[in-house]
């Protein structure tokens, strides 16, 4: 689905990635984990258009998004790509739900009803119906990051990009999040999630170790694995090894 060829992102004089290539597979669960400060993600953001990259070429779905307008490429991330941040920037004066649906009101895909209809229906399996008209100060910082991954639903991305999702949350909070991350890749959907929490990784499939704006290792899980366990092991050795 994503072909990411030789990328390299500086700013102004220091670069910060460094000819990195790699892809994404549709379904497939990856998490980039990292010291902090090794650019995992610098490399979120240069991969999904959000953030100008200096060199190299990301094709999504075979089509070069790196040599796109910005204008055609805001559009292509409206209607491809959803993200997730570690706090979930959601807009003040709107309720939860009108938060919600904005993106897909944006995109103009479908009817306002379709959409209304579809947020509601996301809402029920993220398991925050009853919240729809509140403040978002007036929700836990559980639920709003399981409203901000709502969103990120809204217009049925081929995608999910998460920066620290679990950051900012209590550890119930991380569990409720984790599964419906898990449930998403369940059901197919793809997701590549940046992450200091070793529980969120050995949700992935796939771990992408960052050093110095490289990838220095990658790990994949067979199915059956101990995760938490191989992902602790692993870890402990690149660690070591640093
Ligand atoms: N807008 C920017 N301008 C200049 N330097 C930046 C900018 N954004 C990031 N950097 C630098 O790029 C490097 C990588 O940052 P990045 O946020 O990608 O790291 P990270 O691995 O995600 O770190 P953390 O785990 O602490 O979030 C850092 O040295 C950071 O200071």
């Amino acid at each position: 689905m994503i072909k990411v060829e030789k990328i390299s992102k500086s700013f102004k004089d220091t670069q910060i990635l460094h000819d990195i290539s790699f892809e994404i597979t549709k379904g497939e669960f990856i998490a980039v984990m990292g010291p902090s400060g090794s650019g995992k993600s610098t490399l979120l953001y240069s991969i999904s258009g959000m953030d100008s990259i200096s060199d190299g070429r990301v094709y999504f779905d075979g089509t070069n998004i790196s040599e796109m307008q910005e204008e055609d490429l805001a559009r292509f991330r409206l209607n491809k790509m959803g993200f997730v941040f570690q706090n979930a920037q959601m807009l003040k004066n709107l309720s939860v739900f009108d938060n919600i649906t904005l993106p897909g009101l944006v995109a103009k895909k479908e009817s306002a009803d379709n959409i209304r209809k579809r947020a509601s229906k996301i809402m029920k399996r993220m398991e925050i119906e009853g919240i729809e008209a509140r403040d978002i100060r007036e929700v836990s910082g559980g639920q709003l990051q399981r409203a901000s991954i709502c969103r990120a639903m809204i217009n049925n991305p081929k995608i999910l990009f998460l920066d620290e999702p679990t950051g900012a949350l209590n550890s119930e909070a991380t569990d409720q999040v984790l599964a419906i991350l898990d449930d998403l890749n369940r059901d197919g959907m793809t997701i590549m999630t940046v992450t200091h929490d070793p529980r969120v990784a050995a949700k992935a499939r796939k771990v992408l170790y960052m050093r110095d704006g490289q990838i220095a290792a990658s790990k994949e899980f067979s199915v059956g694995a101990d995760r938490d366990r191989e992902l602790d092991e692993w870890l402990k050795n690149l660690k070591t090894k640093a």
